[in-house]
Order: C-alpha cells, then structure tokens, then sequence
C-alpha cells in the first residue's frame, strides 16, 4: 500500500504564479492519494503535470517538500530502502537503469545489492526473466537487444526485488507496436499475478482496458480519480490521448486520434 498525503514537491526558488518570491516550480500540488495492492493505475498527465515527481516520491528518489508518503505503512523518509524494496520502478528511458553488459547480470543486479544467496539471486533472474518472456536470455548482451527487449528488462531488473508495485514510467515511448503490445502483455500477466501496477502516460491506449483506475494531473494536482470510464469523460481538458472509442465527438484536438 501506497499512502501520499498532502504532497508537495517544488523545484528552484523561481516566483510563483501567486506571487511568492520563493516559491519555485510546483510540480506536484498538495495531492494525497492512496494505492492499495494489487491494483492497476494509470496516472495520466500532459507534459510537465507532474507524474514523474509524484512517482518518484514514491520511494525516495525525490523527498516532499511538505506532506509524507508511506509505503506498507512506514514512512518513506525513515526508511528508503524498505520504499525501495517494496516500490520497483522503471524509468522513462531504460538505459537510464541497466548497469550490466549482460541481461542476467542486470536483472540480478538488485538482488546481489540486497545480499541473498546465489540460488537465490538465480531464482529470481528466471522468475523475472519469465514474467518477461526472456527466459534463458540472461546471458545475452544488452548492446544487442532492441529497444522492446531493453524495456523487458528494465522491468525484469524491477520484478527481481520483488516489489509489491511496479511503477512504470512512460514505458512505450520509442516503441514500435509490437514491442508495445508485448510489454502490454506483460503488464496484464502482472496484474493477473496481484503485483500492483502504475503507469505513467500521457497516452491512455495501451493501458486504459487494464486500468482499475485513473488518477489524471494538471498543474500537479489531482483534477480525476476514478475508474477508466468515468475518468475518460473528464480527460479531454487534460491532453491526455485516450483510445478511438472513447473520444468525444467533433473533439480530436486534445485527445488525438487513434491510427490503428
Ligand atoms: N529537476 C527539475 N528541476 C526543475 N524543474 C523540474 C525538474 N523536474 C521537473 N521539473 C518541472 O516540474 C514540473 C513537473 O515535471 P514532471 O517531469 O514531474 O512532469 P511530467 O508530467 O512527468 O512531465 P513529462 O511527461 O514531461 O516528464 C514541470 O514544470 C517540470 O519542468
């Protein structure tokens, strides 16, 4: 369980609209939210709405400004490694994460740091590796893989902690569609093993039939919670690309169009 309360997150000391001074960029908003286990969310947004500062709070990697957040319970700020364990996340651009030359070593990365024993590491590198369809890949190296197969196993990396979320940040940029619908389909494996998933996006297509629920930003504030199709009626202002079926009518402008 995830539990944000009263988040704030400000970046610089820049003037604010308001006319403080001090205020800086404030990227997220005073947002209390909580993510319960085993569920699907998709955290919508436009550019710069601030998803990836909230998400990051999540488990450690950016500290509030005002507010807390705590992961099972126990506040993040005094125990990031526990956020850490239990909150897997997977950066916008993969090769921001992999730290090895081969996909095995990755992905037992995070376990080796955790101090477990080598049947143990290896068990968890075929688990993820498996939950990735890369089973017996671990010794492929990373140069060789495609931008899909790189994205598998930034998540595969995540899954070997073990986490009770896995939060995903924008994880189709730069895929072509196949690569999309496969990592789609892991995403659902996910879900149906009762691991909770969040992912952020600013394009609600490839996740939307998955989503037990839609969180949509603006301005760093939560403007909807709810399920995907209550949350869809009130996306349209946020610029956030929802599937065809679900665009107003005589309204692409903001939703975009659905090419397939
Ligand atoms: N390191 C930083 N220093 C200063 N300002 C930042 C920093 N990171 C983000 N911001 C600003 O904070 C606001 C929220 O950014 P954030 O990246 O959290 O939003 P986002 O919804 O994830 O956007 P994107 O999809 O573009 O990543 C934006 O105004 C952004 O310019």
């Amino acid at each position: 369980m995830i539990d944000a309360d009263g988040l704030t997150v400000r970046y610089g000391g820049g003037p604010s609209a308001e006319g403080d001074p001090d205020a800086g960029v404030v990227a997220v908003d005073d947002v209390s939210l909580s993510l319960p286990d085993g569920e699907f969310v998709a955290i919508a947004g436009a550019n710069g709405s601030g998803k990836t500062t909230l998400v990051r709070t999540f488990n450690g990697l950016v500290d509030p400004d005002a507010g807390a957040v705590a992961v099972n319970g126990t506040p993040v700020a005094d125990d990031a490694l526990a956020a850490r364990t239990a909150v897997g996340m997977v950066f916008q651009d993969p090769r921001d994460q992999i730290v090895s030359a081969t996909v095995g070593g990755d992905v037992g990365f995070g376990p080796e740091n955790l101090g477990l024993d080598r049947a143990e590491i290896d068990r968890r590198v075929d688990a993820a590796l498996d939950a990735v369809n890369m089973r017996g890949r671990g010794d492929d190296r990373i140069a060789s893989l495609s931008g899909g197969e790189r994205e598998r196993v930034a998540i595969a990396g995540a899954l070997a902690m073990e986490p009770d979320h896995l939060v995903l940040d924008e994880p189709f940029t730069g895929l072509d569609e196949p690569a999309r619908r496969s990592v789609v389909a892991r995403l659902r494996d996910l879900r149906a093993d009762g691991v909770g998933v969040v992912v952020v996006t600013h394009d609600l297509r490839d996740v939307l039939a998955l989503a037990d629920r839609v969180v949509g930003l603006a301005d760093g504030r939560v403007a909807v919670d709810a399920p995907p199709e209550r949350a869809v009626a009130d996306l349209p202002g946020l610029d956030v690309r929802v599937p065809a079926a679900f665009e107003a009518e005589g309204d692409s402008s903001s939703t975009g169009t659905d090419p397939a």
